[in-house]
């Protein structure tokens, strides 16, 4: 079912020449976790605030549980629309205790109700027995826990977080995902999170929505995105990835590394150009020359811990490629083979025919 629907969301902020949003679309299916990726000044944080009733938009509509929030007539406070907020910073009351903190949006409830869902929210996060501490008693992850107990007071439908995890340090970031995750799926909420990590939306994200000057690029889960990129800036941003150019020649698909055997996509035609993204993790090192395998000098590796970082070149076209070996597998400094199978080329749908990112020469 869906809860939240955006279409065709425009802002441009007052003596901004470049708008902040640009027909901004997406919708958000109950129970779900959604992470809005996207680097600095895409336009997450502005989403977030017209999501939320913070800022108002210059054109498009918001739909919240089947309710109008916003459109060319209307506008619904944002006590109005259900919706919890969690910010970057917590945003608690440094001068009131957990307690206090937790049950200051529930002010509209009787005293026995208040204590109810307080302390239901305060187990759930696991601070009962904290009641009584201030915030800066406590450790970021457990003041996060304060936020969330605090939003989520009030059982909103949708719940929104900015950057839930920029003040969390790195050795703790995994845990606190985890933790996190399995906290909110309890609640059974749906929620919005903004982030510039994708390693953020892998942990959490059964949806992740990815950004670029205010525009939403491609939406799915993040398995989807990770495998299957749009094009070639997604590609990229998504983690590491080599580029391969390919061209129709005789109808079939000419590459540095080869004929390939694949069909060429319907409606592809004689030398037109093509681009495929060749994920690092999906070479394989091989010593062996045999009809599949592919000579590269090796020029550089890596020790990254869990895997080599190995940079070679093709030897028939001269072509960079990055790829990853496991860390007990020794990599000769010479020429070698490396295989590859064509069901891991992803061919980028949307591709620039020029002008992608590639390893420098
Ligand atoms: N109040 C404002 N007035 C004018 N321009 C703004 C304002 N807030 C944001 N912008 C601009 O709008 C664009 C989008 O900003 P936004 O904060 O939404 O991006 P973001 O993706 O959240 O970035 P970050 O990850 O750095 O927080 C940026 O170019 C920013 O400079």
């Amino acid at each position: 079912m869906t809860i939240l629907s955006a279409r065709h969301i425009s802002k441009t902020y007052p003596g901004s020449r470049f708008p902040a949003l640009s027909q901004f679309s997406l919708d958000i299916q109950a129970g779900e976790i959604v992470g809005l990726l996207g680097e600095s000044g895409c336009g997450k944080t502005t989403a977030l605030r017209i999501l939320a009733g913070f800022e108002t938009a210059d054109h498009g509509t918001l739909t919240i549980q089947n309710k109008i929030a916003f459109n060319n007539k209307q506008f619904t406070d944002p006590t109005q629309r259900d919706i919890g907020i969690i910010f970057q910073d917590y945003a608690l009351f440094p001068h009131l205790t957990v307690w206090k903190n937790i049950t200051f949006g529930l002010n509209k409830k009787s005293g026995k109700n208040q204590r109810k869902l307080a302390s239901e929210m305060m187990d759930l996060v696991g601070l009962a027995g904290y009641d009584n501490r201030y915030p800066h008693q406590l450790s970021g992850g457990q003041q996060q826990r304060v936020a969330l107990a605090r939003a989520m007071a009030p059982r909103p439908k949708i719940l929104l977080m900015d950057e839930p995890f920029s003040n969390i340090d790195t050795v703790k970031k995994n845990q606190i995902r985890q933790e996190l995750h399995s906290l909110l799926k309890k609640t059974g909420s749906t929620v919005i999170f903004v982030t510039h990590d994708t390693r953020d939306v892998m942990a959490m994200a059964d949806q992740v929505i990815v950004m670029k000057e205010g525009q939403v690029l491609q939406q799915g889960t993040p398995q989807a995105v990770f495998k299957s990129p749009r094009n070639a800036y997604l590609a990229g941003f998504f983690g590491n990835t080599n580029f391969i150019e390919g061209r129709m020649v005789n109808g079939q698909i000419r590459t540095d590394l080869g004929p390939l055997a694949m069909d060429a996509p319907v409606g592809l035609t004689e030398d037109q150009p093509v681009l495929f993204s060749l994920r690092p993790g999906d070479i394989s090192l091989t010593n062996e020359k045999d009809g599949q395998s592919i000579p590269v000098q090796i020029e550089r590796q890596r020790f990254m811990g869990e895997f080599t970082e190995v940079e070679c070149r093709l030897v028939a076209s001269g072509t960079r490629l990055l790829f990853h070996v496991p860390p007990n597998q020794p990599v000769p400094n010479k020429t070698t083979y490396i295989q590859i199978s064509e069901k891991d080329l992803h061919l980028l749908p949307e591709s620039p025919t020029h002008g992608h990112p590639r390893l420098k020469d």
